[in-house]
């Protein structure tokens, strides 16, 4: 028989064989691809039980409802309405579970990380967008990378970048001093927080300067073009999931295709992403030459050579070869800080200046615990050690970044089978269950928002912005929860071995600002009023604005 058909196939012409030959692939690829499709689906059937919203479309599912500008309300929803093991449906029928219990998220994010990594359109867009750096690899490799860069953020480093925060901040301080100085006058506060934060990492974590605090002269592209840069991988968020489709294409020919798609946001993207590329690839060169000339050049540089890329590449510089970081990772680390400490930490402040905006008495309490603070600073400011220790200012930076993370929350692949367990069992159509099985496959979001605004956790004043919680010990309700957390019992910078590793880093710059800000300056709320726009931050704008530039209009004058 199979000796027949190999005869038959001889005698075919070679276009027709070629024609054949292509369909049998073509057809086995479809089979393969349905195949894995359906076998899946069945897999997840054991997830339908638990509760969460119907689907709302027969492709997209509940997709619409999760992303959008004004999705807020319903993760709101959510977390009202089914607690903390939520059942979602995505696009083509994909089952996914939105987690906020604690010993469940201990679970992905601690005892069974390695089961839980980062998802594949994750490391994929970042690994293209920004290089080899902590958001674009995983497992052994990934753990490598923090054990060489977690000394660089210890305390001793941070408390030696406090100078350059008061320098910079002073700066800024100036800056507003002008705008104000005919009276009481409308700012858009986040452009000015924005500019210092991009500063602020640029300086304290590259050694280099963007020159942004400087308003005599038109901003610098790369100062420009990161405004957007969030709000475009928002609004792009659905095709970064289906990127790992084609991430092994080669460069050209994904920038090729990029470049017909009709999509602005996604022109956006690459054009940051190039002009990064090469303000890194400046200061790498710079620094490399500096350093393999020797003597004192570091001194004379944006941040005094105490920045974390000069601190890593002096340490690389004296270790052993084998252990040695390549030039692509340390280009990858910086466009990956520039990212992820700018945005993430003037969001943060927004939202701080807009609360204290809204709760004169907050402000007015803060002012006067920092005006004492003042009293016996020195030349270069309120130092680490007392900054740190400022109950009150503590108290507002925790509280805001509890009830308000900047990010909601995260996603997580399981690569493998498992069963996690849970605080408290859950009630599904199945009856009740003390343990969630999750099969491979499966995306999980761990829900930041839902585990900071847990009611059973946190009491019923949850929802209420209140910084006196922070002033008394917590209650055994939230220290027996056991909030796998490296932040204030919270989620907000995550926790286990891909927690935020820029958080103290983040604190600083905020307490710094508010120290030197807050006694200078009234901050009350515009007339405009404000909206707060989710996406992969939730950042604020004006409110009626059909503009998505994030802006944050604010009244400022001179105390
Ligand atoms: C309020 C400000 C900030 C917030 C709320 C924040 C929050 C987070 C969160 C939730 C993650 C986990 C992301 C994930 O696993 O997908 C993360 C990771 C990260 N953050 Fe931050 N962050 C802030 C500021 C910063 C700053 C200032 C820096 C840099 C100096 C920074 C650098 C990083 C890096 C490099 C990672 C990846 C860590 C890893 O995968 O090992 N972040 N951040």
């Amino acid at each position: 028989m199979i000796a027949d058909t190999i005869l038959e196939l001889q005698n075919l012409p070679l276009l027709a064989a070629l024609r054949l030959a292509s369909f049998v692939l073509f057809s086995g690829a479809i089979g393969l691809a349905l195949f894995y499709f359906v076998r899946h689906r069945v897999k997840q059937i054991p997830l339908w039980k638990i509760p969460g919203p119907e689907s709302v479309s027969f492709i997209t599912g509940n997709n619409s409802q999760m992303f959008h500008a004004g999705a807020g309300k319903f993760h709101e929803y959510l977390i009202r309405t089914y607690g903390r093991v939520i059942r979602i449906t995505m696009f083509l029928w994909d089952t996914q579970l939105v987690i906020s219990d604690p010993s469940a998220c201990t679970s992905i994010l601690l005892k069974d990380q390695d089961v839980f990594e980062e998802t594949e359109w994750f490391l994929e867009t970042n690994r293209h967008a920004f290089g080899p750096g902590l958001l674009a690899t995983m497992g052994a490799h990934h753990r490598k990378q923090r054990k060489q860069l977690n000394p660089v953020f210890s305390i001793k480093h941070m408390r030696a970048m406090v100078p350059l925060f008061h320098n910079l901040t002073q700066q800024l301080q100036e800056v507003l001093k002008r705008q104000v100085e005919g009276g009481a006058r409308e700012l858009d506060l986040l452009e000015y927080l924005g500019r210092l934060a991009l500063e602020l990492i640029a300086q304290g974590g590259l050694g280099y300067t963007f020159d942004s605090l400087n308003y005599d002269h038109e901003e610098n592209e790369f100062s420009k073009a990161i405004k957007q840069y969030s709000i475009s991988l928002s609004s792009i968020f659905f095709f970064r999931m289906q990127f790992p489709l084609v991430s092994n294409w080669p460069s050209w020919l994904l920038r090729f295709g990029a470049k017909l798609f009709p999509l602005p946001m996604l022109h956006n993207v690459i054009r940051v992403t190039d002009i990064m590329y090469k303000h890194t690839k400046q200061v790498y060169d710079n620094k490399k030459a500096l350093l393999e000339k020797g003597g004192d050049g570091f001194a004379q540089q944006a941040g005094d050579g105490k920045d974390i890329i000069t601190v890593l590449m002096r340490d690389n510089a004296d270790a052993p070869e084998e252990e040695r970081l390549p030039e692509e990772e340390i280009l990858g680390h910086m466009s990956t800080f520039l990212f992820a400490g700018t945005d993430t930490t003037s969001t943060a402040l927004s939202r701080i200046f807009y609360l204290l905006s809204e709760h004169q008495d907050v402000q007015e309490r803060l002012r006067q615990e920092l005006a004492a603070a003042w009293e016996g600073a020195g030349e270069s400011g309120i130092g680490y050690d007392k900054l740190v220790e400022l109950p009150y200012l503590e108290a507002v930076c925790r509280e805001t970044l509890r009830l308000y993370p900047p990010i909601h929350f995260i996603s997580r692949l399981c690569r493998a089978d498992i069963s996690i367990p849970l605080s408290q069992p859950i009630e599904t159509k199945g009856g009740s269950q003390s343990s969630l099985f999750v099969p491979r496959g499966t995306s999980v979001i761990v829900n930041i928002l839902g585990i900071n605004r847990d009611q059973n956790i946190w009491g019923p004043d949850v929802l209420e912005w209140k910084p006196e919680r922070w002033l008394a010990p917590l209650p055994e309700s939230v220290t027996d929860a056991r909030i796998p957390g490296v932040y204030a019992n919270t989620l907000t910078f995550l926790g286990g071995g891909r927690a935020c590793i820029g958080f103290k880093f983040s604190q600083l710059e905020m307490k710094v600002i508010l120290s030197q800000l807050l006694p200078t300056f009234r901050f009350s709320p515009s007339k405009a009023g404000v909206v707060w726009n989710f996406g992969t931050l939730t950042t604020p704008g004006r409110k009626g604005s059909t503009g998505v530039t994030p802006q944050l209009p604010m009244v400022v004058e001179r105390i």
